[in-house]
């Protein structure tokens, strides 16, 4: 079997497309200008690109965006000065800070700092315990972004066993959420999991976010099933010195042979985070407005 590929950078301009429509319809006929607010503590290269992609998404669907580049040496009190500034700020409807963050900070204070109905990232305990109840809140980009992928490729995921590899707060537990809220039966899987493999085996739907590049083989997968790749591991490219090469959680060139499809490494699952956070801060914008949500950007 040759697995059908998941486009999800095609599928994550379709939502901003659809985003951009509606911020036009937001500012022609009610004066509304979503915005989002970007905080970057230190230059880390790879956030400095994930931040520069963020603003040029933002504005390129008509919101806008605050940047706002501290350095390493931000204390907590000055980060949390800038928080609670853009909190109070009426024109700003999303704030995430770019993590990871230098060692002296705590990623889980400066969620916590973020008013709940601006964290777009979806992190907070707050949006976190909506999610687990059931009850509308603002969920994390990423899982959201598997979970449009997914309902796009399965629309009734209804009594399927669903497999995720990996526990983060960022990724694994909202992930688990939410295709449970879909009735999948949800196993997480960790590093403690007895048998990985064999776990992995029964599962229609495998969504690897463990971070160990290809650790999921063609003989953990079971025929036909839906593989979504939430890894990213920079290496060497191997055949053109100085260049690096991104790949997955899942050895994709094998797995394509059993899986019925697959999201790549890249242009899978990662193009879906920043169209997810703009969807977020459009639901944002309209919430704080008390104006009826974008259809079909979130749960
Ligand atoms: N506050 C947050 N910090 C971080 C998050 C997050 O969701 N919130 N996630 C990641 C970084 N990230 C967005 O911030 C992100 C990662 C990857 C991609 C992406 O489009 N990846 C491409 C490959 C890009 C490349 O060449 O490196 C792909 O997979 O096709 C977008 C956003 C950590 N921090």
């Amino acid at each position: 079997m040759s697995a059908t590929i998941i486009d999800g950078k095609a599928f994550a301009a379709d939502i901003r497309e659809k985003i951009s429509d509606h911020v036009t319809r937001l500012r022609e006929e009610n004066g509304i200008i979503p915005g989002l607010a970007v905080v970057l503590v230190g230059e880390d290269p790879a956030s400095e690109v994930y931040v520069a992609a963020k603003h040029k998404q933002t504005t390129e669907v008509g919101m806008r965006s605050f940047k706002h580049a501290l350095p390493a040496d931000t204390s907590e009190a000055d980060l949390f000065a800038l928080i609670d500034k853009l909190n109070a700020d009426p024109e700003v409807h999303g704030i995430l800070c770019q993590f990871p963050v230098p060692d002296h900070l705590d990623e889980r204070a400066i969620v916590a700092r973020i008013d709940p109905s601006k964290d777009v990232d979806g992190l907070s305990v707050v949006n976190a315990g909506l999610l687990a109840s059931g009850e509308k809140g603002l969920v994390s980009c990423t899982p959201l972004g598997c979970l449009m992928l997914l309902r796009d490729r399965i629309p009734n995921l209804s009594g399927l066993d669903a497999v995720v590899i990996g526990r983060s707060n960022l990724f694994g537990k909202p992930m688990a959420q939410l295709l449970l809220r879909e009735n999948c039966t949800v196993t997480i899987a960790h590093s403690r999991t007895k048998d990985l493999a064999e776990t992995v085996r029964r599962a229609d739907i495998v969504v690897a976010a463990v971070g160990r590049a290809e650790m999921v083989k063609a003989d953990w997968v079971k025929s036909g099933a839906t593989v979504i790749d939430v890894g990213i591991t920079r290496i060497p490219h191997p055949d053109k010195p100085g260049k690096t090469k991104l790949l997955g959680d899942v050895a994709f060139d094998e797995v394509s042979e059993v899986a019925g499809a697959i999201t790549p490494v890249p242009g899978g699952v990662g193009p879906m985070t920043i169209a997810c956070l703009l969807a977020n801060t459009l639901t944002a914008c309209c919430r704080a407005h008390d104006l009826d949500e974008p259809e079909g950007l979130t749960v």
